[in-house]
């Protein structure tokens, strides 16, 4: 009996990306590949600029490689599409003119042929998810940072998508704001069970949100390890094997002078 390998959900195979600028052409990522299974939660790590948020916006469909190839489920990504979706760190993401419960609703009335009253129930049952059941018929200017983070989660859950791409959502929050969202987005990952792309600059974010992490060097972005994090979970926070991690993580992003490396993968540390 042979047996079907899976499909990856995101895959990209060799990716380089250049911006072209007034002055030249500028590589933002060079010759990456990742893929990430049903499910999984892969992490992109690397210093300012090395071309993070560059390889998200790819896969988004927003920015065409120079050269490599990105697929979804094995198929050729040409542009965004339904399938994915993607929520930012800026707080500016919702329609100011719009209530919190229209901005969610939003990409149901434009994508979909859907009645109002599902649209309705769909638009409340994402903001309940996310707990902001009190604010639906709030507008965005009269929301804290974490209540319109979570006001773009739902908008990305209601949708039919369930591939999540995520650039550094928490990073304007406070500490334990964002602890908060951490914990419900690991909460909301169980519960519907979507794939996860996450870049954040937070090496105990992505130890706790990652099952893997894709450590990229200094601009231009190149790989250079990848870390299996799925055992690690908030009771291990001060754990030796959490901390041992974190700080081999740490010593392959600051070493002084990683240039080309290869491409370790670790299994995860445990105690
Ligand atoms: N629109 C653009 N035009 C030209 N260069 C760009 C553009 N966007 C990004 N770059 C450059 O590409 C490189 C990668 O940028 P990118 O924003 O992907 O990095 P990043 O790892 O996400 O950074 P940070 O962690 O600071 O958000 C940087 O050198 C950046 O200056």
């Amino acid at each position: 009996m042979t047996v079907k390998a899976a499909v990856p959900v995101i895959e990209a195979a060799a990716l380089t990306i250049d911006y072209q600028t007034d002055r030249g052409s500028v590589r933002a990522v060079e010759d990456v590949s990742l893929t990430v299974g049903e499910g999984e939660r892969l992490v992109l790590l690397g210093r300012s600029g090395c071309g993070k948020s560059t390889i998200l916006k790819s896969i988004a469909g927003f920015v065409k490689p120079h050269s490599g190839a990105i697929r979804i489920r094995g198929r050729e990504v040409r542009g965004p599409g339904p399938d994915r979706i993607v929520v930012f760190q800026e707080f500016d993401q919702l329609l100011p003119w719009k209530t919190v419960r229209q901005n969610v609703e939003f990409p149901l009335r434009i994508a979909r042929d859907l009645p109002g009253e599902q649209i309705r129930a769909r638009a409340e049952a994402a903001l309940r998810r996310v707990g902001l059941a009190r604010a639906m018929d709030a507008y965005p200017h009269t929301l804290s940072g974490g209540m319109k983070q979570r006001a773009a989660i739902a908008r990305a859950l209601v949708t039919d998508a369930d591939i999540l791409l995520m650039d550094e959502p928490f990073a304007a929050l406070d500490a334990l704001t964002r602890r908060q969202l951490q914990e419900d987005l690991l909460r909301l990952a169980e519960e519907i069970g979507f794939t996860l792309l996450f870049v954040t600059h937070s090496i105990e974010e992505a130890i706790l949100i990652g099952t893997r992490l894709h450590l990229l060097s200094a601009h231009p972005g190149r790989t250079v390890a990848s870390f299996d994090t799925s055992g690690f979970g908030w009771d291990d926070l001060a754990s030796p094997a959490f901390e041992r991690v974190a700080k081999e993580v740490h010593q392959i992003l600051f070493a002084p002078d990683r240039e080309h490396a290869d491409t370790p993968t670790k299994e995860p540390a445990r105690d």
